[in-house]
């Protein structure tokens, strides 16, 4: 049985929870449950902190876990890889100082940052022989330099709404792009296979829509040129033989200007419908 671990809470928990949904796994009723048992699917869920999951996969009592980049970067467990990326919960890892108090991290050596994250700081200042004096706290780090506790931060930047409030500006290079990812430990657990390729349908779904449109035949190179579709677009004939159907998928972002340039260029009754789910 494939033993999956979840975020039992935090950002990444309810997402997280939604796509193993959607892909057809059984899920948790009461928000306490920490274990369920998924027959049907031959696998079990163990509900954990986001922040334990990648020590959890990396010492091997767990196959499989759904947990922040950052997060899995900070445990440093050399048995706990990346899989694939889940398209969601994004944010940017950066420093952050009173505004023009830093322009460069090599100002950083010898001084006191503060960070949840103090693997993925430590490593990243470390590659590039700047030494510092890591502050680990549990969160909330911003205030660490208003009370004199830290001379510059690390931490998660998303709207960056924190760091105004407490009067600090980011500074340096972006220590990392995160987003929430599914990880494994050193060997490939049978099960996983199949998990993955459901979450890739699940993000296939999230990420594209399926446009169909009658087009003049003679117009169908420069429609395939608006919208080329995965492959290839399907085109099937109409009674009128000067016209085709057309069905094509495009990325959820697109389906506007996609549809305002296949208008444009004589497309009629263009339709948008969502997937499901999908196996490409
Ligand atoms: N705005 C955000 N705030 C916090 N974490 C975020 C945010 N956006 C994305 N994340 C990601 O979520 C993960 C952190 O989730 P986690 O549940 O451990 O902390 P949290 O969301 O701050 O919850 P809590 O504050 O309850 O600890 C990291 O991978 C982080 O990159
Ligand atoms: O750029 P923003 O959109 O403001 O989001 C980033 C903030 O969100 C997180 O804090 P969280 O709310 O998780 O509190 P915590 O720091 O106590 O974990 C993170 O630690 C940042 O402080
Ligand atoms: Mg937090």
């Amino acid at each position: 049985m494939l033993r999956i671990a979840v975020p039992n809470k935090g950002s990444l928990s309810e997402t997280a929870a939604e796509m193993l949904a959607e892909a057809g796994y059984a899920g948790r009723r009461d928000p306490k449950t920490l274990h369920v048992i998924d027959a049907d699917n031959d696998v079990e869920f163990f509900f954990l902190r986001p922040k334990d999951i990648a020590t959890y996969v990396g010492s091997g009592a767990i196959d499989v876990g759904i947990t922040g980049r950052d997060l899995l970067l900070d445990a440093r467990m050399p048995g706990a890889r990346e899989i694939e990326a889940l398209g969601f919960a994004g944010s940017t890892f950066r420093f952050a100082a009173p505004s023009g108090r830093y322009t460069d991290v090599s100002q950083l050596d010898g001084l006191r940052i503060a960070t949840s994250y103090p693997g993925l700081v430590d490593a990243f200042l470390d590659e590039r022989g700047i030494a510092v004096d890591l502050v680990p706290l549990d969160g909330a780090v911003e205030s660490a330099v208003r009370l004199g506790v830290a001379d510059a931060v690390a931490d998660v930047v998303e709207t960056g709404t924190t760091l105004r409030q407490a009067g600090l500006d980011v500074f340096g290079p972006v220590i990392l792009e995160s987003e929430a990812v599914l990880i494994a430990g050193p060997v490939d657990a049978e099960g996983s296979e199949t998990l993955l390729r459901r979450l890739r349908g699940v993000m296939v779904a999230r990420r594209f829509v399926m446009i169909d449109y009658d087009l003049p035949v003679a117009l169908l190179d420069d429609a395939v040129q608006i919208a080329g579709g995965v492959e290839s677009p399907t085109v099937s004939p109409l009674r009128d033989p000067e016209w085709v159907a057309v069905r094509v998928m495009v990325a959820r972002s697109r389906v506007n200007p996609v549809m305002d340039a296949l208008y444009a260029l004589g497309a009629r009754a263009i339709l948008v419908t969502a997937i499901h789910n999908a196996r490409l």
